[in-house]
């Protein structure tokens, strides 16, 4: 198992280029937020906006619109139940981030459906949350995609069949073999499963354990993965910065709020790209 450096975040973040427009930075859209999860979505795509990704759009139940453009005016809409427009805006799509507040209902599984069977092999996915929970249910393959899966351990129970108890770094790479896409198990420590490596994420304290603060990691993942070329690096930085945020804001507060790691974001990832 190696841990992850700050020093592979140095490497992953860079100085942006002069000669560079927000096409440059991708293009990343995350579905998610029914009628009861829409600060699911909206926390994830806040995330994603503030990791720097060029072009947000969020596919969402409308009846979350006001409220997300209250707070991140940045991002386009659509509306997730229109499928013809969902189709045409995916295929522009570099990054899809799929699950936050989804919700596992027949709608979110038809949803999930579609949208899966429409990923090109450039593109890069990242299920998450109540995707994940319908994705334990399924038997179609994945598309083939630079894929990543970020369960927490109880979701990770119900993808890989592990209980929480057997989640060893040993039988979590193996099921990762079988599923044959990269997988963040969420933990106080989090573990990391490639084709060939575990990584081990160093941070992470208890004030994290509050309701988003996964939906926040999907879209920070989202947002590195839109920039930065190499899929795993951008992975790994993404989990390394989350919890080294929180874990600096801890040290003066019991809890660490979702929306205050991504009010950080952008300030820790200058100080990564100075040189
Ligand atoms: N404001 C919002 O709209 C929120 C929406 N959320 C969405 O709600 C949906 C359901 O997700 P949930 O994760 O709540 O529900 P799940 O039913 O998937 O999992 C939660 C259960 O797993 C247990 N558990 C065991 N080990 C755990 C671990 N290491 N980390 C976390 N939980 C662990 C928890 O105690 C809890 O009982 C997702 O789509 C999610 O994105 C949540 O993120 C909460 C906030
Ligand atoms: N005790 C803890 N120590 C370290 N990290 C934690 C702890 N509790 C939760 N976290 C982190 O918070 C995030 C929770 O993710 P998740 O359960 O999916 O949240 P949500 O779905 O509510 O957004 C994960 O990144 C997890 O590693
Ligand atoms: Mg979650």
């Amino acid at each position: 198992m190696q841990s992850i450096t700050s020093e592979l975040v140095h490497q992953t973040i860079r100085r942006r280029p002069a000669e560079s427009h927000k096409g440059t930075y991708g293009r990343v859209m995350l579905i998610g937020g029914n009628q009861n999860f829409g600060g699911a979505i909206i926390m994830a795509a806040t995330a994603a906006i503030y990791s720097g990704a060029g072009l947000v759009t969020v596919a969402t139940d409308l009846v979350n619109l006001t409220s997300l453009h209250a707070q991140l005016p940045e991002a386009m809409v659509v509306d997730y139940h229109q499928t013809a427009m969902m189709t045409q805006l995916l295929k522009t799509m570099d990054v899809i981030v799929i699950g936050p507040g989804l919700g596992t209902d027949q709608f979110a599984a038809r949803l999930l459906t579609t949208v899966l069977a429409q990923v090109q092999p450039q593109q890069r996915v990242v299920i998450d949350g109540s995707a994940l929970t319908l994705l334990a249910t399924r038997t179609q393959p994945l598309p083939a995609a630079q894929i990543v899966v970020t369960p927490h351990q109880m979701e990770w129970q119900r993808l890989s069949g592990l209980k929480i108890a057997d989640q060893t770094p040993t039988a979590n790479h193996l099921a990762q073999q079988r599923l044959g896409v990269t997988a963040i198990v969420k933990a106080h420590h989090t573990t990391v499963y490639t084709t060939d490596r575990v990584w081990f994420n160093p941070g992470g304290t208890p004030a994290m354990a509050t309701g988003g603060m996964g939906d926040t990691l999907a879209g920070m993942i989202g947002g590195f993965t839109a920039q930065f070329k190499d899929f795993t690096n951008a992975i790994l930085s993404a989990v390394y910065l989350h919890s080294e945020i929180a874990d600096d804001l801890a040290q003066a507060r019991y809890v660490v709020l979702p929306h205050q790691i991504s009010a950080e974001i952008p300030k820790y990832m200058h100080r990564y790209s100075l040189n």
